[in-house]
Parts: structure tokens; C-alpha cells; sequence
């Protein structure tokens, strides 16, 4: 059976990290929770405004985790240089435009030049190379052609979508079907949740699951309680003089 890997994404831990500008909570720290917790890889965006992930968490993930790290990045050289400095496992190549809120969309692979290049050098570095593309069969074949050995669909329009959900979940069917067919490794990754995993889930032959956003979020409400509880017990400790 083709394996069901959960890659958890740690970029919003650095959210509310930077929204005070100091060290807590660390995305590192979150890692090795979601390490513990049985992830089976981890995945951080360092994006090139660095408005959560910065270098510094790309090197401490990599020297901490005993699972694999996937670096997320925009195709630039800088990022290139980075990844080729930092060896993670895997590099998922994503489109970047400075001023949105979220990745939008997926790499448009059939009219980036230079691609196969980029591909080539990172994978000469020893990493396993993805593109995060839209669910779209001309991008998994133009993929392929870069010699990408691995598909991200971008499965944001299929969670976002309501009456459309059907129709959204065909074309990443129809572009997993595609994949596999090339013999592309495919994963699924971006605004996916509990209501919308069991969808993607259910096509076979994806491997992998990049999910952060909205792990975070639950990690925010169902966490709550435990820390409320623990800092009422340090409270009483300190009025003790314990
Ligand atoms: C490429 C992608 O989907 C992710 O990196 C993810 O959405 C988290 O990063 P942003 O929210 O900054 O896009
Ligand atoms: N590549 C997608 C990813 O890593 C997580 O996306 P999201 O769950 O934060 O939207």
C-alpha cells in the first residue's frame, strides 16, 4: 500500500512567535512535539520576507529532528544556496508573491525556465526534490519533464470550495492519476483539515500530507485547557513558596 506519511507544517508557531518578536513559542520546540507525537516528517516555508520561519529555525530543525525536514522555498538563488548549505531532506518548491496573505496557488511549471536546472542542482545535492503545483494533469507532465521527482497538489481550492468540493476533489484525483502514471511520488498540502483530509485521504496513491495552518490552530483551542491547568498549579506552587 502506498504509505500515508503526516508532514506537519511548524510555520504558524513562528507566527505567533515573530507577533511579539522574541523566542516563545518555538517552531523547534513545536517540531519535537510533533516528532513525539508520531509526524513523520516536518515541514517549514522559509519565505523570502521571513514573516514566521527564519534561517536560524531551518538550522536548529536540522540539527534536532530525527525525521525528515522538507524546506519550502520560493526559486531563487538565495534559497538554493540555503538548501544546498543546509542538506534537509526535501525541498518543496513553491510559488511566492510578497504580498499575499498565503500560497495562492501552485508553481506554474510549464512556464518556468530554468526549472530543470534548479531541480537538477538540488537534487545533486542529495534532496528530494517536490513541486507544489495546482491539481492540474499539464503541470504533473510538465513536472515530470523537469525531472521533479515528487508532486505537491495544492489541495487550497478543494477546502475552500463548497458546492464545487466534488469537482475540486476530481481534479486532484485525476492529477494523482496522472502523477502516478509517470511515476511521480504525489503529496497533498495546503488549507486541509479534519472535515477535508478524509477526501484527499481516500486517493490511494498520495503519500504524503503537509498540513500546518489548521494543526496549529487546534494545537491553540485543544491545548488551551492543559496550560490554563498547568499555570493555575505554578500559581499555587509560588503563593506555597514551593
Ligand atoms: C506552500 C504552502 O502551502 C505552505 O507553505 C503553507 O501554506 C504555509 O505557509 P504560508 O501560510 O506562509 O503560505
Ligand atoms: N505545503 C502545504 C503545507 O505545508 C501546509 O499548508 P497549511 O496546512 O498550513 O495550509
Amino acid at each position: 500500500m502506498t504509505p500515508m506519511r503526516l508532514g506537519v507544517n511548524v510555520d504558524h508557531i513562528a507566527t505567533v512567535r515573530n507577533a511579539r518578536g522574541g523566542t516563545h513559542p518555538d517552531p523547534v520546540a513545536g517540531a519535537l512535539v510533533a516528532e513525539k507525537a508520531g509526524a513523520d516528517g516536518i515541514t517549514a516555508h522559509l519565505r523570502e520576507d521571513r514573516r514566521h520561519i527564519r534561517d536560524d529555525d531551518i538550522r536548529r530543525l536540522k540539527e534536532k529532528l530525527a525525521i525528515p525536514l522538507n524546506l519550502e522555498m520560493a526559486v531563487t538563488e538565495e534559497m538554493v544556496g540555503i538548501a544546498l548549505a543546509t542538506r534537509p531532506h526535501a525541498c518543496c518548491l513553491v510559488p511566492e508573491k510578497r504580498t499575499e496573505v498565503t500560497t495562492e496557488g501552485g508553481l506554474d511549471v510549464k512556464g518556468a525556465a530554468g526549472l530543470a536546472d534548479t531541480v537538477a542542482r538540488l537534487a545533486d545535492g542529495g534532496i528530494r526534490v517536490s513541486l507544489f503545483i495546482d491539481p492540474d494533469v499539464a503541470q504533473v507532465e510538465a513536472a515530470h519533464r523537469a525531472g521533479a521527482p515528487v508532486v505537491e497538489l495544492h489541495t487550497g481550492s478543494y477546502c475552500e470550495a463548497t458546492a464545487t468540493r466534488p469537482a475540486e476533489l476530481a481534479r486532484i484525483e485525476q492529477a494523482a492519476e496522472a502523477a502516478e502514471a509517470l511515476g511521480l511520488e504525489c503529496h497533498a498540502g495546503h488549507g486541509l483539515t479534519f472535515d477535508t483530509v478524509g477526501g484527499v485521504a481516500a486517493i490511494p496513491t498520495i503519500a504524503e500530507f503537509n498540513i500546518g495552518h489548521f494543526l496549529i490552530g487546534e494545537a491553540i483551542t485543544m491545548g488551551l485547557a492543559a496550560a490554563i491547568t498547568e499555570m493555575r498549579r505554578r500559581i499555587v506552587q509560588g503563593r506555597l513558596g514551593q
